[in-house]
């Protein structure tokens, strides 16, 4: 009887996938089992697989249920998109995040924003930096980092520690730098200026998962730095809002908290409850998408 092993799948190759075992942790280079051609199902990185060894390599025999699945990098089972932000440097407008949160929340993933290149702020950001950190650190675990000076360095690697992590955020707010650090020896290409032109390239070829030296996974490839929301039904962009999903309550069932009589969401935003902010791009997404 062959023993069945189960590993994850960290890496594809032209004609075979590297595995790491659950146990072990060892690598192993892997093939398909044949019956794999008659189905449209393939794993992807981050697919927990079972397999047997047939001598120095592994057979995959089949994939675990996916507990979730990003489309673009194709990877499965994250634990938690970590969205990057800076208020300088780029300055990032609040709704690049609020847009990047709505697609983790409709993917039905965990965040973990990242404030990076905190080095940067001066007295003048303190008020920005207060409102930021009041606004999301009611709905999301918020970590301040400077990849340059390292600062808050301990805490983000805690939140890094035994699970699947991929990064996303706009482009320069330090992704890479980020990675580089948690992850010596990742050394991520992506930096480079001669990559950056072949960034369309780069992003479309699959992830790789780095093994992290503390335990987890990191995938090696920025994310998703391009925000699209397009595809997102008006009526339903409130599910993607977490505090405005948590507070129902409206007058009308499926009040849009737009315009309605008895909006119980509006008043919450009059009492400071929800952070006028996040409402106010909640409308502008929701504009944005009504109009396609
Ligand atoms: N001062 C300061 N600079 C930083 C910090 N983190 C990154 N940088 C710089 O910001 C620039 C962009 O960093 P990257 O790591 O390439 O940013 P990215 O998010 O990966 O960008 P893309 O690859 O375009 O998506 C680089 O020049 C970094 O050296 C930080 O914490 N403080
Ligand atoms: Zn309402």
């Amino acid at each position: 009887m062959d023993i069945r092993n189960r590993g994850v799948v960290v890496k594809f190759m032209s004609n075979a996938l590297i595995v790491e075992d659950i146990n072990t942790k060892e690598r192993i280079r892997c093939v398909l089992r044949g019956r794999f051609r008659l189905t449209d199902l393939k794993p992807v990185v981050g697919d927990i697989v079972e397999y047997v060894r047939v001598h120095d390599i592994g057979v995959v025999e089949s994939i675990l249920k996916r507990k979730n699945e990003l489309p673009k990098p194709k990877i499965a089972n994250v634990d938690q998109v970590v969205c990057v932000y800076t208020l300088r440097r780029p300055e990032v407008p609040l709704l690049v995040l609020d847009k990047l949160l709505v697609l983790v929340e409709e993917a039905n993933l965990n965040a973990l924003i990242v404030l990076n290149k905190i080095d940067l702020l001066t007295e003048e950001d303190e008020q920005r930096k207060r409102l930021f950190l009041e606004t999301y650190s009611k709905l999301y675990p918020v970590v301040m980092t400077s990849a340059k000076t390292k600062h808050g360095i301990d805490q983000l690697v805690e939140h890094f520690k035994d699970k699947t992590s991929v990064f996303a955020g706009p482009s320069g707010v330090g992704k890479s730098s980020l990675l580089n650090v948690i992850c010596p020896g990742a050394n991520l290409k992506t930096q480079e200026v001669s990559e950056k032109l072949e960034r369309g390239r780069h992003t479309t070829t699959a992830a790789e998962l780095l093994h992290l030296p503390f335990g987890g996974l990191v995938a090696d490839t920025p994310g998703f730095s391009l925000i699209e929301v397009d595809h997102i039904r008006a009526d339903k962009l409130k599910y993607y809002f977490k505090e405005i999903r948590e507070h129902g309550n409206c007058l009308f069932k499926d009040c849009n908290h737009i315009d309605e009589p008895g909006c119980k969401i509006k008043e919450l935003v009059e009492e400071g409850v929800i952070a006028r902010s996040r409402y106010e791009n909640y409308l502008e997404i929701y504009k944005e998408v009504s109009e396609k």
